[in-house]
């Protein structure tokens, strides 16, 4: 059974609550969604909301969502573990493996992967009323993410702590923005959480592979880069940002 110890407030707990009301991720009677890959992120991030219902925001609710992307992972361990703990889990089958490999043969099928299984997250959300989807991105990704956009695309930018999709009419939180994912490693194997290895072919072969060791190669020179780059994100001055004049 997930139980609060009061030492965790300090190791982790804190830097999640202070996500959450520096972008007002939860407020009352909201319905979660936690979208469970079976990696190690997402499942923290599942133990971590049940600490905080048990501890300062208990006016929520929160089940865990798996979208089965059809690559036969074994998710037993992930099935028992949410049973254990009174979390509720939806399983939605999917074919997305068989049409980005098989049907559309995509040459980067990352991005299209990524946008069928938000889709799919989105629609069995609302299947069940839910109003908020957590995703279990770290402050790794967080980093890793603006590096893609500015070496990759040439555009300045990451991913919203909490942003609205008005299509949809969905939230997208992701409370663990400001936890480094080796402490996550840590504690997941701490905790003993079941992660459940990926079966995907393309798996750590991504560009994402190449910005994480760009920022291991940064804090070798500068240990406090990922502190400093986190907290330019919030504190900027749009003047010095370049707008050109419309013409
Ligand atoms: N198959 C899935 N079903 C439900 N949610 C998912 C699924 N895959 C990813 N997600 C959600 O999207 C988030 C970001 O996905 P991504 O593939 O970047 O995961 P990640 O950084 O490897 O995290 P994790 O360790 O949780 O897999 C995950 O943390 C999780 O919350």
């Amino acid at each position: 059974m997930i139980k609060f110890e009061k030492k965790y407030n300090k190791l982790f707990l804190n830097n999640i609550r202070k996500a959450i009301t520096d972008y007002e991720m939860i407020q009352p009677n909201d319905k979660i969604a936690v979208g469970l890959s079976g990696g190690k992120d997402s499942i923290f991030l599942l133990f971590c909301l049940k600490l905080i219902q048990q501890t300062s925001i208990k006016n929520f609710e929160f089940i865990g969502i798996h979208i089965d992307l059809g690559f036969s992972m074994d998710i037993e361990s992930l099935k028992s573990y949410c049973t254990k703990n009174n979390i509720p889990l939806i399983i939605e089958k999917t074919n997305i493996a068989d049409v980005i490999f098989n049907d559309r043969k995509e040459k980067n099928p990352c991005s299209l992967c990524s946008k069928l299984r938000r889709g799919a997250l989105a629609r069995v959300s609302k299947n069940y009323n839910v109003n908020k989807i957590a995703l279990g991105h770290n402050a790794d990704d967080v980093i890793e993410t603006l590096f893609m956009n500015v070496l990759k695309v040439g555009k300045l930018g990451t991913f919203h702590p909490n942003s609205y999709n008005s299509e949809k009419d969905m939230h997208i939180i992701r409370p663990m923005i400001y936890i480094r994912e080796n402490l996550i490693e840590s504690f997941v194997n701490k905790f003993n959480l079941p992660v459940i290895t990926s079966t995907c072919p393309k798996d750590k072969k991504t560009v994402r592979e190449d910005m994480k060791k760009l920022l291991f190669q940064l804090e070798k020179i500068y240990p406090d880069a990922s502190e400093k780059i986190l907290s330019s994100l919030s504190n900027f001055d749009l003047n010095n940002l370049w707008k050109k004049y419309d013409i």
